[in-house]
């Protein structure tokens, strides 16, 4: 497994702007966005692709480029991964979609899955999971176990901000997928919240706090 901790400036830049106290929803949830489709720039160099022949411009047949395979599927985690997905799009615009919803206990911090409507042939697909959050990993985990489930075997996740024990535990149960950070933070409090963190996620990209 590897962890991909994205250093541009542009990524550290708008992340710490998102670390702000009393920072406004509109601003979060920009900033989200924004840093979803960096960390998605970085996270596709891994595609394959393959030569293609078209007809070009002067009505002769030239050689490009062209992502190999079916299109990458996206799983944003409910809630909080919607917030990046916009910024996600903006570069994968023909992606399939896989909406899974789980959230945490707050008192055991154990996930708790609601929802999954996941594309058919996932198994031919390579899966792109969204969250802005990877704390104890349990979230991530139960997600990843639901696509394997599924068939899907090639997985990769994105996420704001990691918590030293989730990766930790990520690696422990998964260690075919790789993550792509905008920070590995330092550790997780006793209510399971990432320090320094950016505090609840969904609720600051949905104005629920
Ligand atoms: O690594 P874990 O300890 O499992 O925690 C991470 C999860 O917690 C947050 O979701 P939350 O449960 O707050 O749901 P929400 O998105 O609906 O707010 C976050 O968006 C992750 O999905
Ligand atoms: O710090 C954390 C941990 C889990 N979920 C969040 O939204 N924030
Ligand atoms: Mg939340």
């Amino acid at each position: 497994m590897a962890v991909f901790e994205i250093q541009h400036p542009l990524v550290q830049h708008k992340l710490g702007l998102m670390r702000k106290a009393g920072i406004s929803t509109k601003n979060f949830r920009e900033l989200c966005s924004e840093i979803g489709a960096l960390l998605t720039y970085e996270a596709t160099r891994s595609l394959e692709t393959e030569t293609i022949s078209i007809d070009g411009w002067q009505g002769n047949a030239i050689s490009v480029e062209n992502i190999k395979g079916k299109k990458i599927t996206l799983v944003p985690i409910l809630r909080a991964g919607l917030g990046m997905l916009d910024g996600v799009q903006t570069l994968l615009p023909n992606a399939k979609i896989s909406v899974v919803g789980l959230y945490r206990n707050e008192e055991t911090l154990e996930p708790v899955a609601y929802f999954d409507k996941v594309v058919r042939d996932v198994d031919e697909r390579t899966a792109l999971i969204v969250d802005p959050m990877l704390a104890t990993g349990g979230t991530l985990i139960a997600t990843i176990d639901l696509l394997k489930a599924k068939g899907c075997t090639q997985i990769m996740g994105l996420f704001l901000v990691a918590a030293p024990e989730g990766i930790a535990k990520l690696e422990a149960a998964h260690p075919d997928v790789d993550i792509y950070v905008a920070s590995v933070d330092e550790s997780l409090n006793e209510k399971g919240y990432i320090i320094p963190g950016l505090g609840d996620a969904g609720d600051k990209i949905f104005g629920t706090r």
